[in-house]
């Protein structure tokens, strides 16, 4: 998966790529910045957009949807109202002839195919109870697997109630050590993580996805990991993360990779966390499942710290940027978009980024 920094240059040597360049991404930042053209494949056919970036195709498709869905339903109400007419009067001698007109006109009017559903999912998040601070703090910590390379050198971070973190940086540079670190599965060679006593951490990572034994129905799976719920209030939890009817008794291995996700996203709720910390949880949903798992986070009535390489994601959820490079992790003054800037102008300065 790349990085921040990889796709910002990547996105900026396509831009003035001088021939044509097709790219498979859900990646909805990354394409405003590379499409020039957008073709949605749906329902076993492909729309082609001219001229449109994600955003502008995200528009008119809402648009195109708004009015087929208008012009359907204005047509069925037309329908209906002849409809009526001819069941009142078809055998009314008087009125028989009108009838009969109104039967040809039904006839005759184009059969409109019933505008696609969006199946809609909302994710929710349950709301935590409060804690006093301090909630989950780094101190000046320290931490490299090799003590002489250290990763992460005198940090301090204070994650509260309230933080939507957004960590960045370069592949390999320590974002999932800090994770590691907050969770305790990494003791700092220097410093404290000072943790309230009563906090709950819900913590997903592609490869607790990975390590969900598959044999086992979504169902079966959560009622063993986390027990106490009849069968049917498993499937009606699983059935709010867009894992409907026998999507929840099919065993896992036949589920997407998203699928997987949102059953791992719906079993992080049942221990009711304060604090998300999340590793790339974006990285095989769909438009849907990225939609209704920003709005959740948005919710989210506890603190979010995440480590995302999908900018709009960390544009829409967070208010803090944090920047793992140079063997430690700081705090970045501005916002996701400034960072692009930032790596891109440091980029310049060092001769990275190419021309055409
Ligand atoms: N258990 C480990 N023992 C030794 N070195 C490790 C261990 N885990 C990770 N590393 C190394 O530490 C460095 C930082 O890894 P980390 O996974 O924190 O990076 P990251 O920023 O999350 O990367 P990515 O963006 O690719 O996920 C890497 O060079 C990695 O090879």
């Amino acid at each position: 998966m790349l990085d921040v920094p990889s796709s910002t240059y990547l996105a900026h040597y396509l831009q003035t790529y001088p021939s044509t360049v097709l790219v498979v991404s859900h990646d909805r930042a990354f394409l405003d910045e590379v499409a020039t053209d957008i073709i949605h494949q749906h329902s076993e056919r492909l729309d082609y957009y001219r001229g449109s970036n994600f955003s502008s195709f995200h528009a008119t498709r809402e648009e195109r949807l708004k009015n087929q869905k208008r012009e359907y339903e204005n047509q069925m109400e037309y329908r209906a109202h002849l409809q009526a007419f001819i069941d009142k009067f078809r055998y009314n001698a008087a009125k028989s002839s009108e009838a009969q007109s109104r039967i040809k006109k039904l006839e005759k009017l184009p059969v409109l195919e019933p505008p696609e559903e969006e199946k809609k999912v909302v994710f929710k998040f349950p709301d935590p109870e409060k804690l006093s601070p301090p909630i989950l703090q780094l101190l000046d910590v320290s931490f490299g697997y090799d003590p002489k390379k250290l990763l992460l050198n005198d940090v301090s971070l204070d994650v509260q109630l309230d933080s939507r973190i957004g960590l960045v940086g370069a592949n390999g540079c320590g974002k999932t050590t800090l994770l590691k670190v907050l969770m305790g599965e990494n003791h700092p060679l220097d410093g404290s993580v000072s943790k309230n006593n009563r906090l709950r951490i819900g913590y997903f990572a592609q490869h607790h996805v990975d390590a969900m034994d598959l044999n086992q129905n979504a169902v079966g799976w959560m009622s063993q990991k986390y027990p106490g719920k009849t069968d049917e209030e498993y499937r009606r939890h699983l059935g709010a993360f867009g894992i409907t009817g026998s999507l929840s008794l099919q065993k896992m291995e036949l589920l997407s990779g998203g699928q997987k996700s949102r059953v791992a996203f719906a079993a992080l709720c049942l221990t009711n966390p304060h604090i998300l910390i999340l590793d790339e949880p974006s990285n095989h949903l769909d438009t849907s499942g990225l939609d209704a798992l920003t709005d959740a986070l948005k919710n989210f009535k506890g603190g979010v710290l995440m480590v995302s390489h999908d900018v709009s994601i960390i544009n829409d959820v967070c208010n803090e940027i944090w920047v793992s490079e140079d063997g430690t992790v700081k705090r970045f003054d501005g916002d996701i978009y400034d960072y692009k800037k930032y790596i891109l102008a440091n980029a310049d300065a060092a001769g990275v980024v190419k021309k055409h």
